[in-house]
Formats: structure tokens, C-alpha cells, sequence
């Protein structure tokens, strides 16, 4: 069962998030144009999230970045793996996709900036934040930018069912899909479709009434469903795994704008990607508790 155990690096954590980087990189991820899965442009975001990633883990043996080609999309995966101190066969892991859309097969103009460069733009402060701390976890922590989510959750499925296929010891699996855009009165909805796991639910509310009560880090909640398979934590779900799928509003009050031309970052009501931090910081609530907070 998960506990709460790492005060001190969580608060260190917590202080080092920066919401410039997160704007800074939704705009340089909408900037390619289009990350529509068949495009060149798409295929070029994940090498370059890749060098990015390398060099943010510039200097720790401990860490590895690769390309995941696919068979069901032209369009490749990156992963980066922090392999843990004491439990390297436990794997706790985030991801996202890095693909977009825009309705009417319009590929080449898919900006995608709450869909979804903000969770990938989120997921990579924190691995900064981890990095710049020297965090070393006990379990092994991998990111994940996914491919081909837009059409049918294509590179998670495949690498879920590679991660089950060799047997994978995945302690949990937590998504994050739009970040950005705060629709709703509270901060984050945590999803409770039946395929989310209650227990990890339980706990991502207990890090959030603990950490971020009150103060410059407060985090208000509330819950949501999506009622269908509705991003790449489904694909885990589909091979047994914990997941949590933590998202910026309720499914009726979340960004009109995503599949479409006009998903840009300057119409997030939330300059400066204020609202895609406090996901940066559950984010680094729930990877360094989960994968430090070894029994
Ligand atoms: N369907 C998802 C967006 C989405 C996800 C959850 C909820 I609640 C509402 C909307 C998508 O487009 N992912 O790329
Ligand atoms: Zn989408
Ligand atoms: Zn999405």
C-alpha cells in the first residue's frame, strides 16, 4: 500500500518547480506545426524530446533514453529510465502523449499545445526537478512521450503490452493528457473511470491533502470520468496495471480548443502555464513518494 514518507525531498521538489519551463516548452512543442502522427514534423518532436531529455540527464550513468519504433504508426515513442538503487525490477512510471490532432485530417496544422504538449511539457519539469536534485530512487522511474495516441492510444498499447509480455513489474502508471487548461473551479480532477485504480486514487488525494493543504503549493481537487477508454493510462489498464489519470477539469468544462487549429498556448486562460505546475508538483509528489517510499 503506498505511503508517505519523504518529506524532506518532496518539499525540496515542490520549491523547484518553475513554470516558465513548462510555457516555454508548450510553445516550442506547438511551434513544429504539427505532431500528427504521420507527419515528419511529429517524428522529429520525439528526437528532439529525446536530446532534450539526455540533457537534462547529462552526467548520471544511471539513466537511458531510446527511441521506441512502432509497428502500428510510423511515428516513434521515447522513454527515459532512472534505474532504482535497491528495486530495479519495480518500475514506477509517467507519461503522456506527444502526438496532436486537428478534426477534418487537417495534419499539417495540429498545434496541440493543451493536447498534448502541456502533460509532456509537465512531465519533463519534473524529471529537471529530480535531475537537479540528484534524485536517486530505490525503484526504477521511467518517462514515457507516447505515439499515435490520437488515433486509437497506438504507441502506449504496444508498449504495454511489451511491458506485460516480458512480465513487468509496474508498481503504478500515472498519465497526463492536457494540463493547461484550468476549465473547472478546482485544480485537479482526478479520474475515477472504473479502470483508474482506487487505491492509487486514494493515495494521490492523501499526497494532495498533505503537501498541498494551503501555501504557495496548494492544490484544490475534485473527481471526473471520461466514461471510455479516453488516453494512454487505458493501455496499461488493459494489462492489469495501477493507473491514475490526474486532468485539468471536469470532461464537460475541459479546452474546447483541443482538435482543432486553434489548441495554441496564447489562449490558455492560464498564462505562463500556472496550471500545468500543480501537475508538475503531483507529479513529483507521487514519483519520488512511490518510488523512494520502498517498505
Ligand atoms: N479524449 C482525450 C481528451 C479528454 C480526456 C479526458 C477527458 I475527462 C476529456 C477529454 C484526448 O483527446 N486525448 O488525446
Ligand atoms: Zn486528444
Ligand atoms: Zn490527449
Amino acid at each position: 500500500v503506498f505511503s508517505i514518507t519523504q518529506d524532506a525531498l518532496v518539499r525540496q521538489s515542490l520549491d523547484l518547480v518553475n513554470n516558465r519551463n513548462i510555457a516555454n516548452q508548450i510553445q516550442q512543442l506547438e511551434d513544429y506545426g504539427s505532431r500528427y502522427h504521420t507527419t515528419n514534423s511529429a517524428r522529429q518532436s520525439v528526437v528532439d524530446l529525446k536530446t532534450k531529455w539526455e540533457g537534462l540527464a547529462a552526467g548520471r550513468s544511471d539513466v537511458s533514453v531510446r527511441i521506441v519504433n512502432h509497428t502500428s504508426t510510423n511515428m516513434p515513442s521515447v522513454v527515459m529510465t532512472i534505474t532504482g538503487t535497491e528495486e530495479p525490477d519495480e518500475f514506477v512510471i509517467i507519461g503522456g502523449h506527444i502526438d496532436s490532432t486537428a478534426r477534418g485530417g487537417n495534419s499539417n496544422n495540429a498545434p496541440g499545445a493543451d493536447d498534448n504538449a502541456s502533460g509532456i511539457a509537465t512531465i519533463t519539469e519534473a524529471a529537471r526537478v529530480l535531475f537537479t536534485m540528484n534524485f536517486k530512487p530505490k525503484r526504477t522511474v521511467e518517462f514515457m512521450a507516447f505515439a499515435a495516441e490520437e488515433v486509437g492510444l497506438r504507441g502506449s498499447k504496444e508498449i504495454a503490452e511489451d511491458y506485460k509480455r516480458r512480465n513487468v513489474n509496474v508498481v503504478s502508471y500515472m498519465q497526463l493528457d492536457m494540463t493547461n487548461y484550468k476549465g473547472s473551479s478546482n485544480d485537479v480532477y482526478i479520474s475515477t473511470d472504473s479502470y483508474n485504480d482506487d487505491t492509487l486514487n486514494d493515495f494521490l488525494v492523501d499526497l494532495m491533502q498533505y503537501y498541498n493543504a494551503s501555501g504557495t503549493h496548494k492544490i484544490t481537487y475534485g473527481t471526473s470520468q471520461c466514461n471510455y477508454g479516453c488516453s494512454d493510462h487505458y493501455s496499461w489498464a488493459q494489462q492489469g496495471y495501477d493507473v491514475a489519470f490526474p486532468f485539468e477539469a471536469t470532461f464537460n468544462q475541459s479546452n474546447p480548443n483541443i482538435h482543432t487549429t486553434r489548441d495554441t498556448f496564447d489562449r490558455s486562460p492560464t498564462p505562463n502555464a500556472t496550471h500545468a505546475a500543480k501537475f508538475a508538483k503531483l507529479a513529483l509528489e507521487y514519483l519520488i513518494e512511490i518510488s523512494n517510499g520502498v517498505t
